[in-house]
């Protein structure tokens, strides 16, 4: 469990997390979101003591990083920046790591399977591919067992493999009673691995909530009707309330009525349906409208958003 509590860290001028307050629970992937520059990564590394808050306060288990007597079986850790000796091999690494914390080396063989690196673990890091390399890294925050894991982008880069086995690997984590806490901006990658999302933008909290009600809240009611007699279905269903555009010579968007009450309407007026659909956001559309305000690098409007924002306006 990680506990934030008016976590605030400045960097002279720039108040790069600002009073942030939130849980992670265990038994749950959590995503954490936020445009570039919204302050994750400097929350991760208070979570993990590398960097002091300005005020405010961060625990894990119920108490900060630096009080842990055994911090690495506490809170494993990949963070963006690879700080792996490139003239060592990934055995070598992880058994020097394992001689530090006091680990035994059985454990080393264990999350070298684990990670899938048995064929290559006396290999160069150096020589690896950024997948190999996040393999490594992901070896290197299991090696202590901890309860807890950080994990900063750990999909970046890798190959539709890789990211699938990171999504399988930290679901399986969870499901054992782990807190995992996770940064990424592929955002259909974190709509299938998180079960819970933390939004920030400027260094503030935007949204601590599930991933599902964070999804529903950013969904319009809109109903998308598709039938060949969409003109007669139109004047059925008009009426106080209920908003209809005619899309599309045979496709109505209803606002105001359920699909269920679409489709009974339909029936008794025997109009012939092809097609009955609740939209439904995306987490990237739910995301996009949420931090708009908040990014501090943006690029032109993409024609994602612009057909997000069409569509709630319509
Ligand atoms: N050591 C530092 N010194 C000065 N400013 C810093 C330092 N570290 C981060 N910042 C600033 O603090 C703000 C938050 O940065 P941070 O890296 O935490 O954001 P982030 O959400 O992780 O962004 P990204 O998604 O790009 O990784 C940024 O404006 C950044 O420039």
């Amino acid at each position: 469990m990680i506990e934030a509590r008016g976590l605030t860290k400045r960097y002279g001028d720039k108040l790069a997390v600002d009073g942030l307050s939130f849980t992670v629970r265990p038994g749950m992937v959590t995503g954490f979101l936020g445009p570039n520059g919204a302050g994750k990564s400097t929350t991760m590394r208070m979570i993990l003591g590398l960097d002091v808050p300005t005020s405010g306060t961060v625990t894990v288990n119920g108490r900060s990083y630096a009080e842990h007597a055994r911090p690495l079986h506490e809170v494993g850790a990949l963070l963006e920046a690879r700080a792996v000796h490139p003239g060592r091999s990934a055995r070598n690494h992880l058994l020097a790591m394992a001689a530090t914390a006091g680990i035994r080396r059985a454990r080393v063989e264990e999350v070298i399977d684990m990670v899938g690196l048995a064929e290559a673990a006396d290999r160069r890091v150096g020589s690896f591919s950024l997948g190999m390399g996040q393999r490594v890294g992901i070896a290197s925050a299991l090696l202590a067992d901890p309860d807890t894991l950080i994990l900063d982008e750990p999909v970046n880069g890798l190959d539709p493999d890789g990211v699938r086995w990171i999504r399988i690997l930290l679901k399986g984590l969870a499901d054992e009673g782990r807190t995992v806490f996770l940064s990424s901006h592929l955002m259909s990658e974190m709509a299938l691995t998180a079960d819970h999302v933390i939004v920030v933008g400027r260094g503030r909290l935007l949204r601590d909530q599930s991933m599902a009600e964070f999804i529903a809240e950013a969904s319009t009611n809109l109903v998308k009707v598709r039938s060949p007699q969409a003109a007669q279905l139109a004047a059925l269903l008009g009426g106080a309330g209920v908003t209809i555009h005619n899309v599309a010579e045979d496709t109505l968007e209803v606002a105001g009525l359920t699909n269920e009450q679409i489709g009974t309407s339909a029936a008794s007026a025997q109009i012939t349906l092809y097609e009955l659909t609740p939209a439904a956001a995306s987490l990237e559309e739910a995301y996009m409208a949420l931090t708009q305000d908040a990014v501090t690098y943006r690029s032109s409007v993409g024609p994602q958003v612009r057909e997000f924002e069409s569509a709630v306006t319509a």
